[in-house]
């Protein structure tokens, strides 16, 4: 398993900034994107401008709620069993997160780095298209995101409160939340489905099969392993190996974050009014694009 011990640290060191956040303080402005300020600084925007990408970093992109630590782990088990040492995350991987000194610290850190991020597609520095670096990106359907993302907020007792889901799900769908519109996120990151060193995968997908995503993960980041390797990476990143593990993994916020790993969660929160009006955005957003077919929301999202 991977040590986290950095990455706990990072964690408890942002509640601790939220406790004394309320919600309405919790966002500041950047090129037009809203961030918490427990988390992001304009300054290391700034200096992520300079951040020098290398070809073998592991990108890993998605909507914040879309799984980004369940593919974190994926990916860590996947370099350890290539080369049979411990993988380390001495940084809070989030790549935009983190003090100014953070990417000098970077450089000197072993391949394959792994650099997962919740920008969108334009917000990324430019070194990572210069230098070919892989890209894989993980979406998950707007409805169990926007019902995870409000449970994060209202289950964990040091991160600012939403009065209601209803405020939250206006919120959403206005993209005055954390890392901005779902959908700007999801349209931004559409126009390069094709491109050369980019995959898409799907949470879903995830879930109706694991072991055949992890071996589509494996294969795209040119990992070589045994179908058994790849069974005992599946069961050690299932919804309840992971939950077991999250204290220990990811400290106090762990069984938070490993809320419920279901599809369809959104069935337990969403009025008639709110379906149909993110279906509308949806429609009007994504219907018609590789993407939009790609999150199969007929299945998904429909009542
Ligand atoms: N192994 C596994 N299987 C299925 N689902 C999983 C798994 N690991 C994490 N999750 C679910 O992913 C949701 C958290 O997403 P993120 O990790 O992207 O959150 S964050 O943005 O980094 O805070 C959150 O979804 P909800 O349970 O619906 O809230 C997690 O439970």
């Amino acid at each position: 398993m991977a040590d986290n011990s950095k990455f706990i640290d990072y964690i408890d060191e942002a509640l601790e900034k939220s406790k004394e956040t309320e919600l309405s303080r919790l966002f500041f402005t950047y090129q037009g994107i809203p961030y918490p300020v427990t988390m992001c600084t304009a300054e290391t925007f700034q200096a992520l401008d300079t951040f020098e990408a290398r070809s073998d970093d592991i990108v890993l992109a998605s909507y914040p709620k879309c799984g980004s630590n369940w593919l974190l782990h994926i990916v860590s088990e996947l370099i350890i069993a290539v080369s049979k040492k411990k993988h380390e995350h001495p940084e809070f991987p989030v790549l935009e997160c983190g003090d100014l000194e953070k990417y000098q610290r970077m450089k000197k850190f072993p391949s394959p780095r792994i650099l997962a991020t919740h920008l969108h597609y334009d917000k990324l520095p430019k070194s990572i298209f210069k230098n070919n670096a892989k890209i894989l990106v993980l979406f998950r359907n707007p409805k169990d995101t926007a019902v995870s993302f409000f449970h994060f907020h209202n289950d964990v007792p040091d991160i600012p409160s939403y009065s209601s889901w209803d405020e939250f799900f206006r919120q959403f769908m206005e993209g005055q939340v954390s890392w901005g519109s779902y959908f700007d996120f999801a349209m931004n990151w559409n126009k390069h489905i094709d491109d050369a060193n980019v995959k898409f995968i799907l949470y879903e997908d995830l879930k109706v099969n694991l072991a055949s995503g992890v071996k589509q993960i494996a294969e795209f980041f040119d990992f070589s392993l045994t179908g058994e390797q790849i069974e005992t990476i599946s069961a050690q990143s299932t919804f309840q190996a992971m939950r077991a593990r999250s204290q220990e993994t990811h400290g106090a916020v762990g069984p938070f974050l490993f809320r419920k790993g279901e599809i369809g969660d959104w069935r337990n929160l969403f009025s008639e009014t709110q379906n149909q009006e993110m279906d509308e955005k949806f429609k009007e957003c994504l219907v018609g694009t590789c993407l939009g077919a790609k999150l199969k929301y007929d299945s998904y999202c429909q009542t």
